[in-house]
């Protein structure tokens, strides 16, 4: 599949061995689209084509009600101001701060029907990937890459390797594309896929809705792979049919053709049975520092274990959390939000939980979730809803806590500081963190569903 889409966009090859790529999408956001626009703007050159290019405000805007330019990170206003007065300039689509449209990159991407399967799409942004499952070529560039897409059209790159992660079997209750993706880096380490491409294959691969295996694709960064994919099927034609962007009637023969063929050769292949896998959550500060919710702290790095304040041996279950965070590009769709109110629902979060957060990938998920009730769901449990953006998952110097709060969070990264100064982040799928928010601590969500079944 890797082959198929690459082969059908190189438009040349330098003496090098370099491809020149075509690039059939690009998409910025303020934190650093702004920067592109107006330097190429500055040496005069043109977006050459306008209509691929999109661009959106998630990373640094306010996510409380009512949010304007107004920011909560020092100076953040202007990262907004520009990227509007550079999109406008420039004549590419921008879906503003208080535009219906608004959301994260990666989710208002697949939602409105801009990634298509078989396209090449890139951002200046390394969670580019998770737009892989809806059969893309998708990955994350440098801004001066992103300028050289805009201008010409291409990328000139070297040809990745290819890697293909099978997970066999089926995927036990309670368990999610996060837990694969957090398993899958447990096993094979952070730098896993370093230099692949990699596809995610086989029948517990087949078997996830396209927004689950936004989450898998999501996480192929964390992995350090160029980019994470899923052959098109069924569901995807579903999931895009009648999307903004999409065409109105698919380009069946080069999508349906899309998949690897029987013997296709990888220069890399890991295979992972679904059924041995369990509720996973973060110990340390790579999300490589991964074991079950069930498991104890294993010895890694000492400075993992100072920071995080969890020593070998500790179990995770029943660790104490003080924050409880659903949001971000990994497990902020409806899909997420309804699994997470699942547990929720006629349940309260514990005293010692200082914050709950839900915010919700984009404003259409926003409201397609209020339309469900779900909000209300939430906020009777003790969270907040917020508006669409990328909020805790990265710290844009604004919403933080007390360095050593300890946070359970939907999101991707766990480095040191990446939710702010000293904060020490767990990360799980949403059904852990609805039921660690529950009991206050780090908690197999298995348990509440038992208890609501009974
Ligand atoms: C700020 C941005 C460029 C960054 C990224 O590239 O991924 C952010 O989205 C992240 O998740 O760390
Ligand atoms: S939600 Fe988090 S991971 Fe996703 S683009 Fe925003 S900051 Fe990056």
């Amino acid at each position: 599949m890797f082959a198929k889409i690459w082969d059908a966009h190189v438009t040349a090859t330098t003496a090098a061995g370099a491809d020149l790529v075509a690039i059939d999408r690009v998409f910025l956001h303020e934190r650093t689209g702004a920067s592109a626009l107006k330097s190429m703007a500055a040496s005069g050159r043109p977006v050459i084509d306008p209509a691929r290019v999109f661009a959106v405000m998630d990373h640094i805007v306010d996510t409380r009600p009512g949010r304007g330019d107004q920011t909560l990170m020092q100076g953040g206003q202007g990262f907004i101001t520009e990227t509007r007065a550079a999109a406008l300039a420039a004549g590419i689509t921008l879906f503003d701060v208080t535009d219906a449209d608004q959301g994260i990159t990666h989710v208002v991407s697949p939602e409105l029907g801009i990634v298509l399967p078989g396209c090449t799409l890139v951002a200046p942004d390394s969670h580019t990937c998770t737009q892989g499952a809806l059969g893309a070529l998708a990955w994350g560039i440098g801004s001066s890459e992103a300028e050289h897409a805009m201008a010409t059209g291409v990328l000139r790159l070297m040809r990745p390797k290819t890697m293909r992660v099978t997970f066999t079997g089926t995927l036990p209750k309670g368990v999610t594309a996060k837990d694969m993706a957090l398993t899958l880096l447990a096993r094979h380490g952070a730098g896993g896929g370093a230099g692949h491409a990699v596809e995610f294959a086989g029948p517990a691969v087949e078997a996830l809705d396209i927004e689950a295996r936004m989450t898998l694709c999501n996480m192929a960064t964390e992995f350090a792979a160029m980019a994470g994919f899923v052959a098109p099927d069924a569901k995807t034609y579903a999931y895009l049919a009648g999307r903004r962007y999409a065409p109105a009637a698919f380009d069946a023969p080069y999508w349906a053709d899309l998949k690897t063929d029987d013997g296709a050769v990888f220069d890399a292949e890991i295979v992972i049975d679904a059924s041995e896998i369990r509720p996973m959550v973060t110990w340390g500060t790579s999300p490589e520092h991964a074991v079950p919710v069930g498991a104890a702290v294993p010895q890694g790095p000492q400075r993992a274990h100072d920071y995080i304040g969890l020593e070998p041996g500790a179990t995770m279950a029943g660790t104490p959390i003080d924050v409880a965070f659903i949001g971000s590009c990994t497990n902020a769709r409806l899909s997420d939000l309804r699994r997470a109110a699942d547990i929720l629902r006629g349940r309260h979060i514990a005293p010692s939980i200082k914050t709950a957060l839900v915010v919700p990938g984009s404003m259409a998920v926003k409201r397609a979730a209020e339309g469900e009730g779900l909000d209300k769901v939430f906020e009777a449990a003790g969270f907040e809803w917020r508006m669409s953006g990328c909020s805790l998952c990265f710290f844009a110097g604004g919403e933080s806590f007390p360095a050593g709060s300890r946070t359970i969070s939907s999101t991707n990264r766990n480095f040191e500081g990446r939710q702010g100064p000293g904060i020490r982040t767990h990360i799980a799928s949403p059904e852990v963190v609805a039921a660690s928010a529950v009991m206050g601590a780090i908690t197999d969500p298995r348990d509440l569903m038992a208890e609501a079944a009974q």
